[in-house]
Order: C-alpha cells, then sequence, then structure tokens
C-alpha cells in the first residue's frame, strides 16, 4: 500500500476527539510508509463521492472511519475499482468491523489492516424504487425488509448514536409488540437458468457476515461474505409466531431445525407487497431504503477488501468474512 485516504464520518457513532483520532491515524499510516490523506464527510451521502475521487486518483487503500453507514456508503464509490475497501470502526454497532476481526479501537484496527492483503469479494446488488425512479445499490453486510427494515426506519428519528447499541434492542422490543408485520411474496432462484420459487414471507434477510451482532448475532450464521451465493433467510407467517421462533432457534443455533424458517442459498431474489396499501421497510447495510418492492442479485468479485493473509486451511466457503 503506497496511498491511502481515510473517509471520516464526524457524526458517527458516539461523540469521538477526532481532532486529536485524524492526526493518530495519519500518523499510524504515515509511519508504515504509506502517503496518506484524510477527508471529513460534510453530508449523508458524500462519502461515496470522497471514494470514488480517491479511488481514481490513485489511493490503493480507502478506509472507511465511522460505522456500517459509511461502510456501506464508500462501497458505493469503490465497487468496479482497483482501490481496497479497509475500515476503522468508529460507529454504533460496527458489524463490518467486528465480522473483519478488527479491534474496536480505531488505531489498532488501522495498524492491523497495515498487515492484510486486498481480496476481491462479491457484493449484493439491490434495485429498489425512490419517487418512481429506480435506484442501485451494493450491500456488504446485509439486504432486508420487514422487521429490520421497520426497526432501522425507526432508529432514524430516535437517537441511536447517543444510546448505542441499546436503542437497537429497546427499539427492537417495542416494535415486534406494537407492530403488525404483514406477509409479503419472495421470490428467489439458486442460478440464472433455475425455475422462480414463490414463498410468502413477514421478514426476509440476506446476510452477508456471519455474525449480525448483539441480540441478532446468530440469525444467520451460515453467512459469509466469500459465498457465491446469496444466503436468503424467511421469515415464515404468522410474524407473532415466526419472528419469536426465530430468535428462539436461532438463540439455540437450532435454525436448521426452525419450520417458521427457511434457509437458501441463492443468485437473486424480489420481494413484493401482496397488497398496494402494505408499506414494508426495507434496509441495505443497516441505511433505511424505502418500501418494497425490492430485488438483490450477487456480483461477484466486486470489491477489493482488506483482508488477513490466506491460511492453506482456508475453505472459501465456510471461513468469517
Ligand atoms: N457529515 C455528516 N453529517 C450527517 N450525517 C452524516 C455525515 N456523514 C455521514 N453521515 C450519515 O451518518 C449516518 C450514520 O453513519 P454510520 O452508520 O457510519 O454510523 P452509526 O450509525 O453510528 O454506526 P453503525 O451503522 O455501525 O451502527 C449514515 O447514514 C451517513 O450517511
Amino acid at each position: 500500500m503506497e496511498r491511502a485516504t481515510l473517509i471520516v464520518n464526524a457524526s458517527a457513532g458516539r461523540r469521538k476527539a477526532l481532532q486529536t483520532l485524524v492526526p493518530a491515524l495519519m500518523q499510524v499510516l504515515e509511519r508504515a510508509g504509506v502517503r496518506s490523506n484524510a477527508l471529513l464527510t460534510t453530508a449523508a451521502g458524500e462519502a461515496q463521492s470522497l471514494a470514488a475521487d480517491a479511488a481514481t486518483s490513485g489511493s490503493d487503500a480507502v478506509f472507511a472511519c465511522g460505522g456500517d453507514g459509511t461502510v456501506h456508503e464508500v462501497l458505493q464509490g469503490l465497487v468496479g475499482t482497483t482501490a481496497a475497501l479497509g475500515v476503522v470502526p468508529l460507529g454504533t454497532a460496527n458489524v463490518f468491523a467486528r465480522n473483519l476481526g478488527l479491534a474496536l479501537d480505531p488505531v489498532r484496527a488501522l495498524q492491523q489492516q497495515l498487515n492484510r492483503e486486498p481480496r476481491a469479494i462479491s457484493v449484493g446488488e439491490a434495485c429498489y424504487a425512490t419517487s418512481g425512479s429506480e435506484q442501485k445499490k451494493f450491500f456488504i453486510v446485509m439486504a432486508g425488509a420487514g422487521p429490520d427494515g421497520a426497526l432501522v426506519y425507526r432508529l432514524l428519528a430516535g437517537k441511536r448514536s447517543r444510546l448505542g447499541r441499546s436503542a437497537y434492542y429497546g427499539h427492537s422490543l417495542r416494535l415486534f409488540l406494537t407492530r403488525k408485520f404483514p406477509a409479503f411474496r419472495v421470490e428467489y432462484r439458486s442460478n440464472e437458468s433455475s425455475e422462480w420459487v414463490e414463498r410468502r414471507g413477514v421478514g426476509v434477510i440476506c446476510s452477508r457476515v456471519p455474525n449480525l451482532g448483539g441480540i441478532f448475532r446468530r440469525l444467520a450464521m451460515e453467512s459469509s461474505a466469500t459465498d457465491n451465493k446469496l444466503l436468503l433467510s424467511i421469515v415464515k407467517p404468522p410474524a407473532g409466531i415466526g419472528l419469536p421462533a426465530w430468535f428462539a432457534f436461532s438463540y439455540l443455533t437450532l435454525n436448521a431445525k426452525n419450520p417458521w424458517l427457511e434457509q437458501v442459498r441463492v443468485s437473486e431474489f424480489r420481494c413484493t407487497p401482496l397488497e398496494q396499501n402494505h408499506r414494508i421497510h426495507a434496509e441495505l447495510d443497516g441505511e433505511w431504503i424505502g418500501h418494497l418492492p425490492m430485488s438483490a442479485r450477487l456480483l461477484p468479485q466486486a470489491v477489493s477488501l482488506l483482508m488477513p493473509p490466506l491460511k492453506r486451511e482456508d475453505i472459501p466457503h465456510h471461513g468469517t468474512v
């Protein structure tokens, strides 16, 4: 690595002393002989263009300094470029950083990645519409619809950063007790030439990481960023049984035995409401994107990620990220 850019989301997580942290991060890079620059975002969404510009102007690595939302934005700017994605955890949940085995101390996490190698990984590509216009976005942690979409929508209005991860749990419980989750249509196929299979679900997640963190950590443990398929978890109706059963069975690591859950590895899937007035929330990497319909597919070898050197015994399909 010769040149690196740090893209810093000052609004991520709890308040941090960025005036001392950013120079400390740059010092780590410079001591390792890496020319660096740091850019602070001034608005939501800006990290995407900053990352794309950094990649085209010669950065070998672009570090998303923030939480999963910042990683998500930086990813949008890096897909299709040769610059490697790195992560400095400054967010609330930091799910992606945890799955990469990074320390939650930002300086330590950056030091760890200096010894890593860029390796191409596949990411999800989701299509949906906002205000009538088609949108396409990549995801690297997860895509979801139903309860988790409603959760991130609820968190948008709250003070998630100040309350930390406990906000996620409180809102999850409140949502479950107070909201109805109508069933929607879920269609998937395992490869481009196979038939579409149609199901009903009250919730869907497609996770690219095995550990979704905290109380969600066992919901999709079979996932992996190196998987060449998307692992789709479909929670069957009714929500009053399917959702608690999902938590209970996954807590006992018995997902495969849960009759209200279907887990299937697919190449693409699409979710559509059964009735026009059903507003079913959807999210990508913990960022609210609007309502169904949404479709998603796997984009092979889409981005370079700084990963630990491969060991002999590493099996691409089953390792953590
Ligand atoms: N300068 C900024 N001002 C306001 N919002 C910003 C700015 N830069 C980025 N954002 C937005 O901040 C939001 C939260 O960022 P991020 O997800 O990285 O932190 P977090 O929510 O604390 O962490 P996590 O997602 O890991 O729980 C993102 O939606 C991003 O678009």
